[in-house]
């Protein structure tokens, strides 16, 4: 008996779909890398919105141009991005977040914070780069942070993108080699700059994902994963956000991730002590001691009334 010819629509067998990064996205379109170097224009089956930039997939080979993504491989890390009204995932497989921050324009200390905060959470270490060493505007207060992310077990790379740039390279490369780098920080700080340096190819790249994806004037993507042979690893840009989102947290989550607060709970009369207003807090008190940094405890505070309570 002869058997139906296969309709268009099936499910393919996996044999006819081949694996790709997602190295870009734009609405419903994205960008899948091959091994190869490849680069093809992807749209997800089924309308289903979940495809984030450095995402492994495996699609069917294009029609008219367009491949389709068919399911996405399981992630190692997912961290998320939040604008005015929601959370959005941001990027996958990271694993290190690099915040960059320098004296000038002025940077805020709570984006450094909460995109540690958001990295503990997602699993994967942070480092932060204070870039701009080489300006003396600003940098007492750059230089106060620096020593504070020190106190608190935190890994400080201090670089000079434009003023000293093989510096810079060889001292980010060295923390970098062998990761995906996801590279954060407030517009202005020297994100761009310092791409540059560690992916001559970046910026070209950006362009071809641009036209690729047709997005006209609007000229970058949320995230774009940007291959790095040299040092065998890849750094996740993300171009023009301020706020680096904070998924749901739980006390314990923002606990773990502060231990300058953390290590002084042990004291609190209430096990389930939030360390707000709660009498008897060790952490009241010791920051009425002058033992905590009270730029941190209004950080905490603000996050922690967010925060589910702890469990009962
Ligand atoms: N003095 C000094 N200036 C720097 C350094 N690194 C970058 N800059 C300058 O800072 C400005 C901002 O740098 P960018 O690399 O465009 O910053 P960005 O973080 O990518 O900013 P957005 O594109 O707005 O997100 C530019 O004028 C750079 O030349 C540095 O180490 N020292
Ligand atoms: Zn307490």
């Amino acid at each position: 008996m002869k058997k139906a010819p296969r309709r268009k629509t099936e499910i393919p067998e996996p044999s006819e779909t081949f694996a790709g990064r997602v190295t870009a996205g734009h609405g419903r379109h994205f960008i899948v890398t091959l091994e190869s170097g490849e680069k093809l224009v992807a749209h997800r089956r089924g309308k289903k919105g979940d495809v984030v930039v450095g995402d492994i997939v495996r699609c069917t080979p294009p029609v008219s141009g367009v491949a389709a993504i068919e399911s996405i491989e399981p992630r190692s890390t997912l961290l998320y991005r939040s604008d005015e009204w929601r959370v959005k995932t941001l990027a996958a497989n990271a694993d290190l977040a690099a915040i960059v921050y320098a004296p000038r324009p002025t940077f805020n200390p709570w984006f450094i914070w909460k995109a540690l905060l958001a990295a503990h959470q997602g699993g994967i270490p942070a480092v932060v780069i204070r870039n701009k060493t080489d300006m003396t505007e600003g940098a007492e207060a750059a230089e106060a942070q620096a020593r504070l992310l020190r106190s608190i077990g935190e890994e400080v790379i201090e670089v000079s993108a434009s003023g000293a740039p093989d510096e810079a390279r060889e001292k980010l490369t060295e923390a970098f080699a062998g990761k995906t780098v996801l590279m954060v920080g407030q517009s202005g700080m020297g994100k761009s700059t310092i791409l540059n340096l560690l992916v001559p190819e970046a910026q070209a790249e950006t362009r071809e994902y641009s036209e690729a994806l047709d997005l006209g004037k609007q000229t970058t993507t949320a995230a774009e994963w940007h291959p790095a042979p040299e040092w065998q690893g890849a750094v996740i840009d993300t171009p023009g956000f301020q706020e680096f989102g904070l998924a749901h947290l739980s006390l314990s989550d923002i606990l773990r991730a502060m231990p300058d607060i953390a290590r002084h709970v042990d004291g609190c009369r209430f096990f389930n002590c939030r360390h707000l207003h709660e009498p008897g807090c060790s952490v009241k008190a010791a920051l009425e001691r002058g033992e905590i940094d009270p730029a941190r405890y209004a950080f905490y505070e603000a996050v922690a009334k967010e925060a589910d309570p702890l469990p009962r």
